[in-house]
């Protein structure tokens, strides 16, 4: 059995998805506060999860340009703090775990993306990663950004994306030969010039002239996830991506996007085995089969169906409010409601061969699994025996936990109980211990490194 990767997924708001903070256990006084996030990594690290995964966004649900109600009354991903500049906290008062952190490729600028990414691997001593992300809630964003004139095609985010990552990748690999850094103090020579160099880049989108002026840190490049499953951002991750982050709702289904990234991943002359596919889940645990499900229908019952279909309109542009809910979801094609957004979303209720769903059913659907993977539910050993089973189904090579009621003993809950019968069944490696070595993030999750193995395309194009 190999062995799975674990890390948790967060975001910086109130929540996770749809609004679960007034829950009495929730994080709503602590979640905009450094020291629950300190501890909260510290309990991680001590546990032995690899990474905490910060999902972000500068959007929240709007409706044809303006917020519904509900959005800041209930905070539905409102509001949202930038999960980026907590890291180095995060870092100093942890040893080993890891830290990725979602960032946009549309409304950022490649050289600013690329030195900040930069400047936290040395933060981190090589504990970061980058979830690239071509963004969500866009109308949002782009008026925000005062850019809603030049909406792109969802084909477009990824083609700027590729762009955008061509030079990221060139400023972190190219820009400085391996032993340009001298910091000698005697010669009084920081950086050697002859082996500092330009880069030059004039594209499409994006023009961009001149050394890095980031020194490499341990990984040189962040370790990169990547998140959207279209077959464009299918061909994203296959080219760029040395992780990809799925929802997974089922084996079957999860099976087969592992599959296809795998294989789009050997199309592009990668070995498949190492791109990584890495699920959310959901568990929810009980001293008994019968008291773990008390506690899913008492969470569940926090998901408020109206919250979900303002979610729903926020992330895909479809406002099925406006539409029967007995009509098939299809109808929302036919009214017009299709937008450029979330294909994603759209795809994963609308299958070929398979009964169309109605609005209500899929607004329902994604109530209960709203930005959510895998649910699991029942005492741990029950919850331990369906991850193993996951993992021989799908060849999934590792999970985040999703928060339930918010705060961290979930987590707690899961490292003490389900934790050690996943090491019993070899599904994850012995905790570290003082003597173990501190590795890099790539080292930990991908297992190479510290530097990335870049692609065979990127080599032939001349960069050393
Ligand atoms: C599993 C998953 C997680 C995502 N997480 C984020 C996120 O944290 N921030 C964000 O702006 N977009 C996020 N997205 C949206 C993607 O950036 C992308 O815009 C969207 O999925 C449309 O691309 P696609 O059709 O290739 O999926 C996520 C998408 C998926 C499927």
């Amino acid at each position: 059995m190999k062995h799975i990767s674990l890390g948790v997924f967060e975001m910086l708001n109130p929540n996770n998805g749809l609004p679960t903070w007034t829950h009495p256990d929730a994080k709503a006084k602590s979640w905009d506060q450094t020291g629950y996030w300190v501890q909260t990594a510290k309990l991680l690290d001590d546990a032995g999860f690899d990474f905490l995964f910060f999902a972000d966004t500068y959007g929240f649900p709007s409706i044809a340009g303006s917020v519904p109600d509900e959005v800041m009354r209930h905070g539905i991903q409102f509001p949202g703090l930038d999960p980026m500049l907590l890291i180095g906290a995060l870092a100093q008062a942890t040893s080993r775990l890891g830290f990725v952190v979602t960032s946009p490729t549309t409304v950022e600028h490649p050289y600013a993306t690329a030195r900040r990414f930069a400047s936290l691997d040395h933060y981190t001593a090589g504990r970061i990663g980058w979830n690239v992300v071509t963004g969500s809630s866009q109308t949002t964003t782009d008026r925000l950004f005062g850019i809603e004139d030049q909406q792109a095609t969802h084909d477009e985010r990824y083609a700027r994306a590729e762009e955008f990552l061509q030079i990221c990748s060139a400023l972190w690999e190219t820009s400085w030969e391996e032993d340009a850094e001298q910091r000698d103090q005697v010669t009084g020579t920081y950086a050697d010039p002859e082996k500092v160099h330009e880069v030059s880049h004039d594209g499409l989108f994006y023009r961009c002239h001149g050394p890095f002026a980031v020194a490499p840190g341990p990984q040189r490049t962040p370790v990169l996830f990547q998140a959207g499953t279209s077959s464009r951002g299918r061909a994203f991750a296959a080219a760029h991506a040395e992780a990809v982050f799925i929802q997974g709702q089922n084996a079957p289904q999860a099976a087969d996007q592992v599959a296809s990234i795998r294989k789009s991943a050997g199309q592009v002359g990668r070995a498949p085995e190492s791109i990584k596919v890495i699920s959310g889940m959901t568990v929810v645990l009980g001293a008994s089969h019968a008291h773990a499900q008390a506690r899913r229908e008492e969470l569940e019952a926090l998901y408020d169906p109206a919250d979900a279909a303002v979610l729903f309109a926020g992330m895909t542009g479809i406002d099925l409010r406006r539409l029967e809910s007995s009509a098939p979801v299809t109808e929302a094609v036919a009214a017009g409601l299709d937008s450029q957004q979330g294909q994603t979303l759209i795809d994963r209720y609308v299958r070929p061969g398979a009964p169309v769903p109605t609005i209500g059913e899929v607004l329902d659907r994604f109530r209960l699994q709203a930005l959510r993977g895998f649910q699991l539910t029942g005492t741990a050993e029950e919850v331990a025996q369906q991850i193993e089973e996951l993992v021989e189904a799908t060849d999934i090579d590792g999970f985040m936990l999703e928060p339930t009621f918010g705060g961290s003993a979930a987590f707690a809950e899961f490292a003490e109980t389900v934790a050690p019968l996943l090491r019993q069944r070899g599904l994850l490696p012995g905790l570290p211990t003082q003597d173990s070595p501190s590795l890099t993030l790539r080292e930990r999750v991908i297992g190479s490194g510290p530097h990335r193995s870049l692609a065979p395309e990127s080599k032939e194009s001349g960069q050393p």
